[in-house]
């Protein structure tokens, strides 16, 4: 799936090429994180694979606040820029709340800015739907899951994935209007007392703790649709770097599944696709509103020359 909307995209974004709009995300990354790298990287290669500009501004942990604020706004307001993420978790002295209000809500690829993310909350259509609840939505809907009276469980409760997707699919008409939402939802996070009763009743799981094997076979319904947004990593010696990548439910669990997405290789390389729909879509929007605007900039210019 997310290989068919890269290729989409790569055709869509003709048009704006045509005219000389070549979408472009920056990525925001501050410390240094080994596994953090391969998603950045990730990020990346998706960007060349369609031909859109990347790029990375990358600063030491040490980093004070100001200046990824001035440096935000030096990309909100390059209008060469589409799209702004900063890679998240922030390191202690940074708020991560200040610093995404600092993106301009209409290069807020990740929809995090609260002026998109409130939509979300409210019913109403966002922006930016955030990458990672957008292609679990495009999932449902292209494998036809009936969202509607369904029992989901979603484990975990973080803006960029679990509120925003337990949220959305309780809403009758999802903010991005692809699919019909309307399911009972239930959200578990690290303080939630007797969840087997709730797991075991659910249609639905989506898991995004980052526990690894949290979820075991016993603990779920057979026929149950498993979504595993988890991401942790165990020793493995037989790999090149000595560990390896799992995911929060334990793969014995997919064999009682009506249908699972695995990690790695599942919701990972979708969320990486639903950016760059969201790269794409920036651009679009701000075609429509700084071309006419520099386009009136250049004439004043000639204007005074001549
Ligand atoms: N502001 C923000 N936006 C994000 O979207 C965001 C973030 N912060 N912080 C970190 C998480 C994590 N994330 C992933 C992206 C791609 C893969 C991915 O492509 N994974 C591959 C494997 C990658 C590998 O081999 O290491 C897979 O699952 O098959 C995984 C995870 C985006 N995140």
């Amino acid at each position: 799936m997310s290989d068919s909307i890269l290729e989409s995209i790569e055709r869509e974004s003709k048009s704006i090429k045509d005219k000389g709009v070549i979408p472009h995300l920056v990525v925001i990354y501050i410390g240094d994180n080994p596994q953090i790298d391969s998603y950045v990287r990730k990020k990346r290669e998706a960007c060349e694979r369609v031909g859109f500009k990347f790029t990375l501004d990358r600063f030491s942990s040490t980093v004070q606040q100001d200046q990824i604020i001035k440096r935000i706004q030096y990309h909100s307001q390059d209008t060469s820029v589409s799209g702004i993420i900063l890679q998240l978790p922030l390191p202690e002295q940074l708020d991560s709340q200040s610093l995404i209000q600092a993106i301009s809500p209409l290069k807020d690829v990740d929809g995090l800015n609260p002026l998109n993310l409130a939509q979300i909350f409210m019913g109403k259509k966002s922006m930016f739907v955030p990458c990672t609840p957008d292609g679990i939505l495009e999932l449902l809907r292209q494998y036809g899951f009936k969202v509607e009276g369904s029992n989901v469980v979603v484990l975990g409760r973080s803006n960029l994935v679990g509120r925003t997707i337990a949220t959305l699919l309780s809403q009758k008409n999802l903010s991005n209007q692809s699919i019909q939402g309307g399911a009972t939802v239930s959200l578990i996070h690290r303080y939630s007392k007797n969840t087997k009763p709730a797991l075991k009743a659910a249609d639905l799981i989506i898991s995004a703790t980052g526990q690894g094997g949290l979820i075991k076979k016993d603990d779920i319904k057979e026929g149950a649709v498993l979504i595993d947004v988890g991401i942790s990593y165990v020793k493995d010696e037989s790999k090149k770097s000595g560990v390896r990548m799992v995911g929060d439910i334990d793969p014995e669990a997919y064999k009682k599944a009506m249908a699972y997405t695995p990690v790695p290789g599942g919701v990972g390389p979708l969320t990486v696709a639903m950016l760059l729909k969201n790269v794409l879509k920036a651009a679009h929007l701000q075609a429509k509103i700084f071309k006419p605007q520099q386009q009136q900039q250049e004439k004043e210019k000639s204007q005074q020359k001549s």
